[in-house]
């Protein structure tokens, strides 16, 4: 039996692999596979067999983004509470390169964690999207800074703002993925990325992502964390209950703008 009950955890030679394992749920990020995922990346970042780290989901769904049922119930004083969303951060911070396989939708949550990785293998099918703002909240674990930096300001104000999902065309023209494939070779391939990197120094390698992190990344904490605020402040409007509960209860959501 797994010792995990949200993701799968390989090793294939000195690279690690994650893969996000909720299917019924279209790999949606809760708090366990949150908790699971981090615990597991941090463990392979100390161990020193291994290079670099590949996090992928299902052909359906890399992730459909965080939670919404878990999420829906919870208030202002909850979210700031338990610091919601905050181990997140720790992936930023691992010093081993994360390369994403993504296929299916990336959506809010779900195109936050490809977008923490250092390479995003995409395949085909992928669709990528920030759609926090049709359940009346915004995104909370990067998206408005990370997005912005990888596409400009025009593009992620039209996504984020509008809500709308993006092919992978649109995605990869914009800058934000690395590569696309066919989506059948998409696991394979960030495979093949992965062992190539972990066959480089490790220090040489850690170093590397960590310089070009600093060029993307200056301002950026700063970023997080005023996202961060606005988005636990989401949770104090009647907005949110609103946009979750009609999730939940799938219908369209009668947001009263307060
Ligand atoms: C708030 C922050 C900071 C971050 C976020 O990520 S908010 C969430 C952003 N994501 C979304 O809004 C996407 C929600 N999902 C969808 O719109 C659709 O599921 C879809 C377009 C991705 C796929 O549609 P499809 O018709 O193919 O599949 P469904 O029947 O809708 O989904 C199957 C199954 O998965 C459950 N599901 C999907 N996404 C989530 C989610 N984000 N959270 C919780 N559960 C999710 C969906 O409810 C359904 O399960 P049930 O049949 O048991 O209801």
């Amino acid at each position: 039996m797994s010792e995990h009950e949200t993701i799968i955890v390989e090793r294939e030679g000195r690279v690690g692999v994650i893969t996000l394992n909720r299917p019924k749920a279209l790999n949606a990020l809760n708090t366990t596979l949150m908790t699971e995922v981090v615990s597991a990346a941090t463990g392979f970042d100390k161990d020193p067999d291994i290079g670099a780290i590949v996090i992928t989901g299902s052909e359906k769904a890399f992730a459909a983004g965080a939670d919404i049922k878990e999420m829906s119930s919870k208030s202002y004083s909850d979210v700031v509470g338990e610091q919601f969303f905050a181990a997140w951060d720790d992936l930023a911070r691992l010093r081993t390169p994360m390369i994403a396989s993504v296929t299916g939708y990336a959506l809010g949550g779900g195109c936050e964690l490809a977008m923490l990785c250092d390479i995003l293998i995409a395949g085909d099918n992928a669709v990528f999207g920030q759609p926090e703002i049709n359940l009346g909240v915004i995104p909370g674990i990067g998206g408005s800074q990370r997005l912005t930096r990888a596409v400009g300001k025009a593009k992620a104000m039209d996504l984020i703002l509008t809500g709308r999902n993006m092919k992978v065309d649109e995605a990869d023209k914009l800058g934000l993925v690395s590569r696309v494939v066919p989506k059948e070779n998409c696991l394979t391939t960030a495979k093949e990325v992965a062992e190539t990197i972990a066959s480089k120094s490790f220090i040489a390698a850690s170093l590397a992502k960590d310089a070009v992190n600093r060029a993307f990344e200056s301002g950026l904490g700063e970023g997080i964390r005023a996202e961060r605020a606005l988005f636990y402040s989401t949770f104090a409007t009647d907005d949110q209950t609103e946009g979750m509960a009609a999730f939940v209860e799938k219908r369209e959501p009668k947001f009263t703008h307060s």
